[in-house]
Formats: C-alpha cells, sequence, structure tokens
C-alpha cells in the first residue's frame, strides 16, 4: 500500500498488453444507483464504482466518498456494529519454494536448503513435531486457530502414499526430491496437518496452490486430496493463491501457478467434503480495475455453488522487496483511496459473502480501522507471528493483543467480538471490563494472550523458533 494523497491509482496503463480494460458503456450515477438499492451489480458496475467513474482519469474524491458510504450503510444492515477478531497464530511450515511468483519475498529457492550446498538462505523448515509443539504452547497460552500456509517444498508429499507415487515416478517435471537430500525433513502435509491438530485447535491451512502441490504427478481429485487432510484434522481452507483470478494476469505475476479455472475446482472440492473456505484478493501490481471487478464475479458465483466462503480478505500488494518492483514491472502498490475503493466495492459486490476483513498486516492500525467504516467488519487475529508481509518490505509489525483489539474498535465506536474461525462461536466484550483475553478457544480462560512486555519484541521469539 502507498500513501498518496493526490487524487490518483498507481494502476499502470497501457503497460501490459491486457485484453480486458476498464472501460464501460455505463455511467457511475447509475452503478451508485444500483449499489444503493441493493441490486445485484454486474462486472461493468463494480469498474464504475472502484474507479469513480471511467469517463475520466484518476479518483473523484466526493465520488469515492459516495461509494465508502452506500458500502458502510450495507455493511450495517447485513451484520450491525459488532468488529470481529479470532484469537489465532500463523505457522507456516517452510519459506522453500520453486514456483516463483514475481510479488512474492517468502520463498527461498529450494535447492538453498539441501544438505549437498552450503549456500546461505533466511528462510526456514519445520518438522512436523516442532510445528506441534509451537501450536501446543500457542493453544495452551488461549489461541484458538492456527493458519498455516507454506512454500512448495520438494519434499512435500500429501502422504505415504503420494510420496511412493513420486518415488517411482521416472517423470522430471514433478518438481520431488527425497527429503533425505535436506538438512530438514517436513514430512507428508497429512503428518504436519496432523502434527498441528492439537488440543482442540481449528486447523486452518492448505491453499489451493498447495492441494495441486500435494497431488502432483497423481490423477487424485482436489475432493480426495482434500478428504484426506481433512482426515488428518484439517478443519478449513485458506483462499489464498487466488490472486487475482483472471489468467491473463496470472501468467504476468505468477505463472508458475494453477490457473484460475483450476483454483476454483480446488476451493469446490474443498467445499464439497464439507470444509470451510475463505477468499481472498491480492491487488495493486499490475492488474487494472477490470480484473479486479472480474474476480469479484469469479468469487460470488463460486460463493453462489458453495455456500462456503466465511470471509474474504482483501491483500494490498506489498511491493517494496519484490521482484515486481525490483524488476522495475510496478512502481508501487495501490493507493490508499484504491484500498477504500476496493474494501467498499468487494461489500457492495459480493452480496452473498458475510464478513469482509480488514488486514492490519496490510493497511495498519489506522487504515485498518478506516476500512471498518468503508465496509470491512472483520478485523483479523492476533496472529503471533509474520514472515509473508514482513518479507516483502511491509512494517505493521506481527501480532495484536486483545487490549490492543478492544482499544481500537472501542475507540471508532464499535463492538469489539471476539469469533471463532467460522463466525458461529461470538462473545461480545465489555471494553470496561479488562484486562481482556481470548475465552472461546479450547484452553482459553481470559488470561491476556499476548504478554504486554511482549509487544513490540520479534514474534520469533514467542510462537517458536525457525530452524
Ligand atoms: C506466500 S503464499 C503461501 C502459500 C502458498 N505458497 C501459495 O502460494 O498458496 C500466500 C499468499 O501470500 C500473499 N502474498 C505473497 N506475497 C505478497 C505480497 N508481497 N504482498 C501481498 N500479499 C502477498 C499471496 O496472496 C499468496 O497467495
Ligand atoms: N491470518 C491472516 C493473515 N496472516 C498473515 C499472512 O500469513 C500473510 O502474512 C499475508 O497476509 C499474506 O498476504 N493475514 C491476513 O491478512 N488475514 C488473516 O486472517
Ligand atoms: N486468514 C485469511 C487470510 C490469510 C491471508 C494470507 C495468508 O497467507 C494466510 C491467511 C484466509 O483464510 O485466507
Ligand atoms: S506465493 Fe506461494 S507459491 Fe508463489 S512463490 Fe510465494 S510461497 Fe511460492
Amino acid at each position: 500500500m502507498a500513501d498518496d494523497a493526490a487524487p490518483r491509482t498507481n494502476v499502470p496503463r497501457g503497460e501490459f498488453d491486457f485484453e480486458h480494460v476498464p472501460e464501460t458503456d455505463l455511467s457511475f450515477e447509475n452503478a451508485l444507483a444500483k449499489a444503493r438499492a441493493g441490486d445485484r451489480l454486474t462486472v461493468d458496475d463494480g469498474v464504475e464504482l472502484l474507479t469513480t467513474g471511467t469517463e475520466r482519469d484518476g479518483i473523484d474524491r466526493r465520488r469515492k466518498e459516495l461509494v465508502l458510504e452506500a458500502a458502510d450503510r450495507r455493511r450495517a444492515e447485513v451484520v450491525g456494529e459488532e468488529v470481529t477478531f479470532v484469537a489465532n497464530l500463523n505457522n507456516n511450515v517452510t519459506t522453500a519454494c520453486n514456483t516463483g511468483c514475481l510479488f512474492c519475498n517468502f520463498k527461498d529457492r529450494s535447492e538453498q536448503f539441501r544438505s549437498a550446498t552450503d549456500e546461505a538462505h533466511g528462510g526456514f523448515t519445520k518438522r512436523p513435531a516442532e510445528s506441534r509443539e509451537i501450536v501446543r504452547e500457542a493453544v495452551d497460552r488461549g489461541i484458538y486457530e492456527v493458519t498455516s500456509v507454506s512454500g512448495l517444498h520438494p519434499a512435500f508429499a500429501l502422504d505415504d502414499e503420494h510420496r511412493a507415487i513420486l518415488e517411482a515416478s521416472d517423470r522430471g517435471d514433478l518438481n520431488y526430491r527425497p527429503p533425505e537430500e535436506y538438512d530438514v525433513d517436513p514430512g507428508t502435509y497429512c503428518e504436519q496437518i496432523e502434527a498441528m491438530s492439537v488440543g482442540g485447535v481449528h486447523v486452518h491451512s492448505m491453499t489451493p496452490e498447495e492441494a495441486y502441490h500435494g497431488r502432483r504427478g497423481t490423477d487424485w481429485s482436489y475432493e480426495e486430496v482434500y478428504g484426506r487432510l481433512q482426515a488428518a484434522g484439517l478443519d478449513s481452507v485458506p483462499g489464498t493463491a487466488a490472486e487475482i483470478l483472471v489468467d491473463e494476469v496470472r501468467e504476468v505475476i505468477c505463472p508458475g501457478k494453477i490457473g484460475t479455472d483450476e483454483w476454483l475446482e480446488a476451493m469446490e472440492a474443498a467445499a464439497s467434503v464439507g470444509l470451510d473456505v475463505t477468499a481472498t484478493i491480492m491487488y495493486g501490481h499490475v492488474e487494472n480495475e477490470m480484473h479486479r471487478a472480474l474476480h469479484l464475479q469469479r468469487i460470488r458465483e463460486l460463493q453462489e455453488r458453495t455456500g462456503a466462503i466465511t470471509e474474504f480478505v482483501p491483500l494490498s500488494f506489498v511491493h517494496r522487496e519484490t521482484p515486481l518492483y525490483e524488476e522495475g514491472m510496478v512502481d508501487a502498490g495501490a493507493t490508499t483511496d484504491e484500498d477504500e475503493l476496493l474494501v467498499a466495492v468487494s461489500r457492495l459486490f459480493l452480496d452473498n459473502v458475510e464478513h469482509i476483513q480488514s488486514s492490519w498486516v496490510k493497511y495498519g492500525d489506522e487504515g485498518g480501522l478506516k476500512m471498518l467504516s468503508c465496509g470491512a467488519d472483520d478485523f483479523m487475529g492476533t496472529i503471533l507471528s509474520e514472515e509473508i508481509t514482513k518479507r516483502a518490505g511491509g512494517a505493521y509489525g506481527e501480532v495484536r493483543s486483545f487490549e490492543e483489539y478492544v482499544e481500537m474498535i472501542d475507540a471508532i465506536g464499535r463492538v469489539p467480538v471476539e469469533r471463532s474461525t467460522d463466525y458461529r462461536q461470538r462473545r461480545r466484550i465489555d471494553p470496561d471490563a479488562g484486562p481482556h483475553g481470548p475465552e472461546l478457544g479450547p484452553k482459553a480462560d481470559g488470561t491476556p494472550l499476548v504478554d504486554p512486555e511482549w509487544l513490540g519484541e520479534p514474534a520469533s521469539d514467542q510462537a517458536g523458533a525457525d530452524d
């Protein structure tokens, strides 16, 4: 996210030869009237709102305020004044990844992790037993959920049966190497899930891209893959790896990733075996407003088919330390105007998704609170550890305590509510009845999750060290 007071966007215009461009035959006024009336928006309506009118360049601030107001009103109608958050922990297993997404600096080339090399890398791999200890400790302290997303380590197989298939294959294109070749063996995906499934915690893991890695070289369906993961303890699936669900954009920013249709297929499969899912958009790089609106339509259609999406999470591209920026393909991330409009139009467009998340990792506290009056109603979670955005140059820290959450949400006149991952359990918090800590986690007893003395210290010191 870039700070930008001038009413312009950071969308690259005309630099990429895209088929989809933000042009429509409609008017902004017409789209706004439909949004206010609660009519279902078309892609062209979405484009008019995201651009504050396609007939001129840049953002019209007066029009922007009208879009934000409409979204805030819709939020109040759909979910009321409560702002939710979850007591959770990020426990990412490995940074080893060869997929090469140009927006990502989380990854380290997997060659660097092999015992045969002494190349240095700043990343990590955790054994299943290490993951278990990290999660166990956090559950004891009161967390409810563990979110785990990882690089596509070549040694990762879904389970022993998948490993046997990979070992027996003479195909050279499977991005597989046996664990014995690495300093640290991450085990199988199922072993990691089983390990993290400790003390009654909710396990939120296995993006469609990871599921793809977990079936490479087989003819297994995504239902089969998610079914096995569910049996190992998986409870819900993060809808990251979505980026922008338009293939001409994916070809530029993540040519090594699965395509739009396959991402949707994997999500539908997860839903069909009974897993809840989230959905995301990672925006503010090479894509334009037409791509953003097309993405929203694909998510709305997915929700029509599944009803399984619990929340939509806009992820503003953090550009500073990424190949896209370093190679001069983009100059910056989205402007604040674009961020606000994206959140607002997500609320207005996704009329079948109840919750829109404001990510403090991406927007910071001040920006994140502002999003709660632009259509968002969820304020993410405590996470305790953050590697992806930090490595891309983000600077909003790795943890928020319940104390901070309650104070911030109360300060904007809304109601702080602790939630479960699926939002089915909710607990309203009385701001005056501190100290505040989680009560919904399997071992939560209201004790503050984060010792105030820890705040500001590296989260890896609290949540377990990297190897
Ligand atoms: C780092 S990947 C980890 C999981 C798995 N490797 C995958 O791609 O699905 C998780 C997500 O982080 C997000 N992400 C990565 N780099 C980012 C950046 N620089 N700014 C914003 N989001 C980013 C992307 O949306 C990506 O899908
Ligand atoms: N758990 C959530 C996170 N976690 C942080 C991510 O791991 C990651 O660093 C980043 O957001 C990837 O783009 N972030 C959220 O925005 N929302 C969550 O619920
Ligand atoms: N918790 C959110 C957001 C998230 C975003 C990025 C991540 O890497 C992980 C999680 C999800 O389920 O999708
Ligand atoms: S986004 Fe995921 S798949 Fe792409 S390079 Fe980063 S870790 Fe690997």
